[in-house]
């Protein structure tokens, strides 16, 4: 039987990080079942996606410019595709932010949900239309573990991906009815230039407005706490890519899927116990109590997955 034409795929932020593996991998699938359009808000730097992309470039892979933020550069790239025809949109866009809320401005709070929010539903918007007209689609949105779960100082940024979860869990009721599928990836830490984006706005921050109290805890305490975090159970973007893959192949999407097995057990806390006092308290006592218990659990979250001790204990 001969294979179905190639899906049409766009994906926003493939300058780096997981919106390049994403690009690369759909790109270059063996099976040939896509062709990606790869955008990104500055086409200088597409010269790392050219690369990673190899023979997929100007074949299955094709880059323009697309800037989240920008009613009319979201239409202008919608609307130079042939026939408006997205099969599958990836969301994935996005921007962190940490440190105390008493020094970050409401300004670039609503920045920060220019981009991660709205840049997701101006470009849902964009395709809606005519998915529905065609009854099929894929919505991908690269959410995250914060958005099902906040973590410290990182208040803004959970917030952006909660109103994300909000709003593809209240589309997606309505979309079942058009037959278009929207899928949310949640990925745990992931080893791309977003950590150092974020490590480097925080020793650049002086955090002014905060007490000194706050930004010791923000400085002594959380930073190192998250670099260890990273550094035990950060994901490659490559993985989180094939994640994607398996979501965008499959016949009937799932609505959810995180992609870090080392830390769905940090998110399960929130789902153990409704009151919510589980989370706090133990993420409080992981990270307050003592550094060596938070390394202690990370080797022990590792060994929940790794095969020395597969024997009885099958993780979440
Ligand atoms: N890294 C992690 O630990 C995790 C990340 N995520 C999410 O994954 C997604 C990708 O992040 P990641 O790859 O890690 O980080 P990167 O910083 O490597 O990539 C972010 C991408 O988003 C692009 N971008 C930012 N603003 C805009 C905009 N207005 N219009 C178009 N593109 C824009 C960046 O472009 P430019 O190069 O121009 O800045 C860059 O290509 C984000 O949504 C993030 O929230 C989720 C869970 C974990
Ligand atoms: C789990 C955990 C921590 C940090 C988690 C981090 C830093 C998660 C980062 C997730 C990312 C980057 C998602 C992006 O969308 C602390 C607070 C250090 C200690 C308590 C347990």
């Amino acid at each position: 039987m001969a294979s179905p034409a190639p899906r049409t795929v766009l994906i926003t932020g493939c300058s780096s990080g997981i919106g390049l593996a994403i690009a690369v991998r759909l790109a270059r699938d063996p099976q040939r079942r896509f062709q990606v359009i790869a955008t990104m808000r500055d086409l200088r730097k597409k010269e790392k996606l050219e690369e990673a992309a190899g023979p997929a470039l100007g074949r299955t892979l094709s880059i323009q410019h697309l800037d989240v933020c920008s009613d009319s550069s979201v239409a202008e790239c919608v609307g130079s595709i042939p026939g408006g025809r997205v099969d599958v949109l990836v969301s994935n866009a996005g921007v962190g932010h940490v440190g105390p809320v008493e020094s970050i401005s409401v300004e670039e709070m609503k920045h920060l949900f220019d981009t991660n929010f709205f840049g997701a539903v101006r470009m849902i918007k964009a395709v809606l239309p005519d998915m529905k007209r065609r009854r099929s689609g894929h919505i991908v949105v690269i959410s995250s573990v914060m958005g099902l779960q906040g973590i410290v100082f990182n208040d803004v940024y959970a917030a952006s991906k909660f109103a994300v979860e909000g709003f593809c869990e209240s589309l997606a009721v309505q979309l079942l009815q058009f037959d278009v599928f929207i899928s949310m990836v949640e990925p745990g830490p992931v080893n791309t230039d977003f950590e150092r984006k974020l490590l480097e706005e925080a020793s650049r921050r002086e955090c002014a407005g905060a007490d000194a109290a706050t930004v010791r805890y923000f400085r002594d305490v959380y930073l190192p706490a998250s670099r260890d975090i990273f550094a035990a159970l950060g994901q490659s973007p490559e993985a989180v890519a094939e994640a994607v893959a398996r979501v965008v192949g499959a016949q009937r999407p799932a609505f959810r899927m995180q992609t870090n097995r080392l830390y769905t057990p940090l998110v399960a806390l929130k789902y153990a116990d409704p009151s919510g006092d589980l989370s706090v308290r133990t993420l409080h006592r992981l990270l307050f109590r003592s550094g060596s218990l938070l390394r202690l659990s990370v080797s022990a979250l590792r060994c929940l997955t790794c095969a020395c001790c597969r024997r009885g204990v099958t993780p979440a």
